[in-house]
């Protein structure tokens, strides 16, 4: 396990982003190939169910991340793929009837509201695997040009990387070849070593005719760990700098990437981020294992800003253990800031300071994307600013507010950033909202049943006047927001 291993950066100069690389096991400064840009590549999820919270945690902690060098001035581009085509996605297709496209599409669209959900931007480009399969045939191309890749020898249309053809394959995950397991994506017949990977499939007479695409090799699909190396050089261009997805995907994910792009001729990236896993009871939360909490639900039940902050505080290469008792704590440390927020904002006035961002908390940030300590130097601002409200120190509570909105923007957790707007948090005060326009009404009927029509008249108008319409039915008043334009004239006497 790479996980909380290896050096951390001592506190270094604000200025300058230090990350831990999987590939060296070190802490280096990020030396981007342009200056002042940094690309980011990290592999998005296989769209054959519904996000959980482990597939959020890696768009939280990539964002924060964007976030962050956003902040020192860096211009960020962002590609996280899309894989639309895989065996479970079929097979989930085919359980349910539907065409394998539309399940993936619907699902596409889960983690799109995933990521609004908790304040995620979008990645600059997100390329579907299936709309890149001309780049993949490219590549494979070159890969058996350059003696790297070969096709079965049984065949059956698939094609594979040569893994003893690569002497530094097991690089990234520091293995040696010789104590490698087969790999377990493809039939081993046709391979020349158990250990040779899938770059392309090759059709299979029960599959969907609409899963496949024409090749040199004959008819197939893309091979898992070939999309992200043909998406990346397509977007990001041969080397690029930070290459980021879950532990999992170390091994055998990002070492066949590696393998296949370095073979190919190119760089590829120049850093390698892993983020640790959220588990449910010491295990990986997981589609497969079944023990996935739905992001949708999770932010039914918990603020979603509360959520993401549980998310993000913790460093990003350590485990989560999803926990009620967590998310609750969560939930309640937000609150507090956000009190002193409110509070700060009241006694401040409109006129705010512009956020800053304390050194301390830059520093933590700069070593290795130290959330937590950048948490706590949040932490200690709210404790001051509190004192400060105390007191009664406007010029230090403005202070201490200037520096709490710029540390929640950093983490995407700044209230009132439009990403918020829309949230699932609207959901909850629709409930909140009914209830106290129910209790109005109440009262209204029971003034037309005392026949006050002018207090019953006064409800109305009170409600129309916060765009509430409200229709007499058989079954009683009900209530619905009322279009922009229009209004009402008519009065509760009218209606008796
Ligand atoms: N429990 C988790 N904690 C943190 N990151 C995760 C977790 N599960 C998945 N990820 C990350 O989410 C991204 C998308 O994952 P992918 O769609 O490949 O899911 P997966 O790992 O196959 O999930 P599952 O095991 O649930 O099927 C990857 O970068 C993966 O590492
Ligand atoms: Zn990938």
């Amino acid at each position: 396990m790479l996980t909380g291993e290896g050096e951390r950066a001592e506190a270094r100069e604000v200025g300058g982003f230090r990350v831990y690389d999987t590939r060296t096991s070190t802490v280096c400064d990020l030396e981007t190939v342009v200056p002042g840009k940094v690309s980011i590549y990290h592999c998005g999820l296989t769209v054959q169910s519904a996000p959980h919270v482990g597939h959020i945690r890696k768009e939280v902690v990539f964002d924060v991340l964007r976030r962050w060098l956003a902040h020192l001035g860096y211009d960020v581009t962002v590609v996280a793929n899309v894989t639309d085509i895989d065996d479970k996605i079929l097979a989930k297709a085919e359980a349910n009837g539907e065409p394998w496209w539309a399940l993936a599409y619907r699902f596409e669209r889960e983690l799109h509201q995933a990521y609004d959900a908790l304040g995620c931007l979008r990645p600059t480009y997100e390329p579907r695997a299936t709309g890149h399969v001309p780049e993949m045939i490219e590549l494979i191309k070159v890969l058996i040009d350059r003696g790297h890749a070969y096709a079965a020898t049984d065949g059956s249309g698939d094609v594979y990387f040569d893994v003893l053809s690569w002497p530094a394959y097991g690089e990234l995950s520091h293995q040696a070849i010789g104590d490698m397991e087969p790999a377990a994506d493809a039939d081993p017949r046709g391979k020349r070593d158990p250990r040779d990977f899938a770059l392309w499939k090759g059709h299979k007479p029960d599959e969907p005719e609409t899963a496949s695409w024409w090749t040199p090799w004959g008819r197939g699909r893309p091979g898992w760990h070939l999309e992200c190396s043909a998406m990346a050089a397509k977007y990001l261009g041969d080397e690029f700098d930070i290459h980021g997805g879950g532990l999992d995907l170390r091994f055998p994910h990002h070492e066949n990437e590696l393998a296949q792009s370095t073979a190919a001729g190119q760089r590829f990236a120049r850093y390698w981020m892993h983020n640790g896993w959220v588990t449910a009871a010491g295990e990986k939360m997981s589609k497969s294992l079944g023990n996935g909490a739905l992001v949708s639900e999770v932010v039914r039940a918990y603020p979603p800003r509360a959520v993401r902050f549980y998310l993000a505080a913790p460093h990003y290469r350590s485990a989560i253990e999803f926990s009620d008792t967590s998310l609750a704590e969560a939930t309640a440390a937000l609150e507090r800031i956000d009190t002193f927020v409110q509070r700060a904002t009241v006694l401040v006035g409109p006129e705010l300071a512009s956020p800053v961002v304390p050194e301390a908390f830059a520093a933590a940030m700069n070593d290795d994307l130290g959330t937590p300590g950048a948490v706590a130097v949040l932490y200690t601002a709210v404790r001051t600013g509190n004192s400060a409200l105390a007191q009664g120190d406007t010029d230090a509570v403005a202070a201490s507010l200037a520096e709490v909105r710029g540390m929640l923007g950093v983490l995407g957790l700044d209230a009132d950033d439009p990403a918020w707007a829309g949230s699932a948090q609207d959901d909850r005060l629709e409930g909140v909202v009914d209830g106290l326009v129910q209790a109005v009404l109440d009262q209204r009927a029971q003034a037309r049943r005392d026949r006050d029509f002018a207090a019953a008249d006064r409800l109305r108008d009170l409600l129309s006047g916060l765009g509430v319409e409200v229709a007499d039915t058989p079954q009683g008043a009900e209530w619905s927001l009322r279009a922009p334009s229009t209004s009402t004239t008519t009065s509760d006497k009218d209606g008796v």
